[in-house]
């Protein structure tokens, strides 16, 4: 079996088109662009390329974005300082604070200081908890945008074991969520999981988001399995590869996410969602 590619890059694209007449609409009607603040703090290289993809899609669907740039050595305070600044401002629908962040910073504090109706990245307690009360309203980028390109498979996840294979924050936890949601019956796997390659083996959907280069071996995979991939990892060569081995997975999955093109754009795409329903929620009152 030679996979299909889940081709995020081309899902992503429709996405913006579908959002640009949205934005189109709203000016048409005599209301504001949605906007959007971006805070960088530090100088990670990779962070910049994100932060870059953002913006320019930003502006490609017609949505004012501002990049508020801050250097290393920025204190707690002074950050929590400027987000206070962005709640405040009507004219910002969204805030993102791009991670990681330097380790002077508390993520967990920076994250819980924005309105919860700004947190377009999902990040926020209270976001994550309506998505566990299947009360979801912003929705973590990277998990809602897999779950976009699984509905593109076109199959029923009811039913069907999926296996997510990481615990973060940002998509393992809020990964098995949605696809709990979709009432899949989901198996968080992390460094203590007794036998991974077996939880594996048994799964209609595997999940990789480990940050470890080729983690997943083709042999891991049941025949006609859904593989995504959110790994996005630099080799020495400066090659982006993911966390799965793609062509032995290729060879067994019947859908598959490429690195890149896969996942990643789909992270951008619904940032731009989750920008524009802010907007629309704070238009609403
Ligand atoms: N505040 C946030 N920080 C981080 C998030 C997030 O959702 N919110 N997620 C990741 C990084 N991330 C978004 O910021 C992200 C990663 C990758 C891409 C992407 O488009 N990748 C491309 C390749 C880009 C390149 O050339 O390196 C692809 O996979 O095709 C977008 C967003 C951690 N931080």
């Amino acid at each position: 079996m030679t996979a299909q590619l889940l081709d995020g890059k081309s899902i992503a694209a429709d996405i913006r088109q579908q959002i640009k007449t949205r934005v189109d609409a709203l000016l048409a009607a005599g209301q504001r662009a949605p906007g959007l603040a971006v805070v960088l703090v530090g100088e990670n290289p990779a962070s910049q390329v994100y932060v870059r993809n953002k913006r320019k899609a930003c502006a490609e669907v017609g949505f004012r974005s501002e990049l508020h740039e801050l250097p290393a050595s920025t204190t707690q305070d002074e950050l929590l300082a400027l987000i206070d600044r962005l709640n405040a401002d009507a004219t910002i629908d969204g805030i993102l604070v791009q991670l990681p962040l330097p380790e002077q910073i508390d993520e967990a504090l920076v994250t819980e200081r924005i309105l919860p109706t700004k947190d377009v990245d999902g990040f926020h307690p209270y976001n994550v908890g309506r998505l566990v009360l299947r009360m979801p309203l912003l929705r973590p980028c990277t998990p809602k945008g897999v779950m976009t390109m699984l509905a593109r498979t076109g199959q029923s996840l009811a039913g069907l074991d999926a296996v997510v294979i990481g615990q973060s924050n940002i998509v393992g936890r809020p990964m098995a969520l949605e696809l709990l949601a979709a009432r899949c019956t989901v198996t968080i796997c992390h460094s203590r999981t007794k036998d991974l390659a077996e939880q594996v083996r048994g799964a209609d959907i595997v999940v990789a988001a480990v940050g470890r280069p080729g983690f997943v071996p083709g042999e891991w995979i049941k025949v006609g399995a859904t593989v995504i991939d959110v790994g996005i990892n630099r080799t020495e060569a400066g090659k982006l590869v993911g966390d799965v081995d793609f062509a032995g997975c290729a060879e067994r999955a019947a859908w598959i996410t490429p690195v890149p093109g896969g996942v990643g754009p789909m992270t951008i795409a619904s940032l731009l969602e989750n920008t524009l329903q802010a907007a629309e929620l704070h238009a609403a009152g």
